[in-house]
């Protein structure tokens, strides 16, 4: 558990984090949205101490994290960037192996951890583990950074516009890659990210952020149904909220028994992607596959069906 309380930081007369309080619990994901400058990477930072506050505390299971020493704290929260951050002069399997290597983790054991995440993160270890950085595409590189920065299996991991840089499709994998590491491993995520939608479809509960203040700390349907202040309803109003809806929810829920033509898609993937998919390619239904295997279609009807409000309500309850 992550408790913030009263926490700030002030650069000369900039208030850049105002008396932020706000716990996180194990296993959540909490995003943390809002404009340019309104205090969220600086909040963020404050957890693993890249920043240190002005005044207020953060406690970690209970522990101030002034208390824990540097290597403890780095060893417990991995730390992923945009831009992915990658050491250019490092094959993927060193980059990745750097922290457990800092550890004096035993060769094998590295190894192993190493071929595993690859292997999660669909890169084939044959292929990849020797490649350099340059030699991989954008989205493959935002993935080596993640898989780095939860080498030492980190009970949290702070992201920062993880995904910015990433093209709509290649970033909703990456997002669907998250939401399953998470699963699979019980971490507690806090991510940055200036877009709603991408706040909406991974936070357990999103942080709202506005001038240094927290405006809002709630669920996404708590948020939609219930904008705490009118910067909170504008963020939401400044995209289209039937996509919104669409992209909180996965094709895995739609999924009906049957055949269908063409390319297939995951049943991770979005609502929202699911429709852009069926609108681009002219299909009115698409292949589902889960870990490679054909497991059932959807309709772009169902899909539409589900865009409606009182559908989202329903499926919330
Ligand atoms: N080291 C620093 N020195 C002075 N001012 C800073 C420093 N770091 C951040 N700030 C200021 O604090 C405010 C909050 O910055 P922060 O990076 O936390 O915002 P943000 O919400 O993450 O913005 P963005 O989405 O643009 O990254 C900004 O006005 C920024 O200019």
């Amino acid at each position: 558990m992550i408790e913030i309380t009263h926490l700030c930081r002030v650069y000369g007369s900039l208030v850049a984090v105002n008396d932020v309080s706000l716990t996180i619990a194990d296993g959540e994901i909490v995003a943390i949205v809002g404009t340019s400058g309104s205090g969220k990477t600086t909040l963020m930072r404050m957890i693993n101490r890249l920043v240190e506050p002005s005044s207020g505390s953060i406690k970690i299971d209970g522990r101030d994290n002034r208390e824990i020493p540097a290597e403890e704290l780095r060893r417990g929260i991995g730390y992923a960037i945009q831009g992915h951050g990658l050491f250019p002069h490092k094959t993927v399997g060193e980059n990745i192996a750097t922290v457990p290597k800092l550890l004096k983790w035993d060769a094998n054991r590295i190894k192993a951890r190493v071929d595993e995440l690859l292997k999660i993160f669909n890169l084939d270890p044959a292929i990849f583990r020797e490649r350099m950085p340059h030699e991989l595409s954008g989205g493959q590189q935002q993935r080596v950074g993640v898989a780095r920065a939860l080498a030492a299996e980190p009970p949290i991991l702070l992201m920062d516009e993880p995904f910015g840089a990433l093209d709509p499709i290649i970033r909703d994998k990456a997002q669907a890659d998250l939401l399953e590491i998470q699963r699979r491993y019980g971490t507690t995520v806090v991510i940055v990210t200036h877009d709603m939608d991408e706040a909406m479809r991974l936070g357990t509960r999103i942080a709202v952020m506005d001038k240094g203040q927290l405006q809002q700390f709630a669920t996404p349907a708590e948020i939609i149904a219930h904008p705490a202040t009118p910067f909170v309803r504008e963020l939401l109003e400044s995209g289209d909220r039937a996509l919104r809806l669409l992209s909180l929810r996965d094709v895995a829920e739609l999924i009906e028994p049957g055949d269908a033509e063409g390319n297939p898609i995951d049943a991770a993937t979005s609502l929202r992607s699911a429709l852009a998919e069926c609108l681009w390619s002219g299909r009115e239904t698409l292949p589902i596959t889960s870990e490679g295997r054909l497991i059932g279609r959807i309709r772009r009807s169902e899909i539409e069906r589900a865009a409606r409000f009182d559908n989202f309500e329903g499926a919330q309850r």
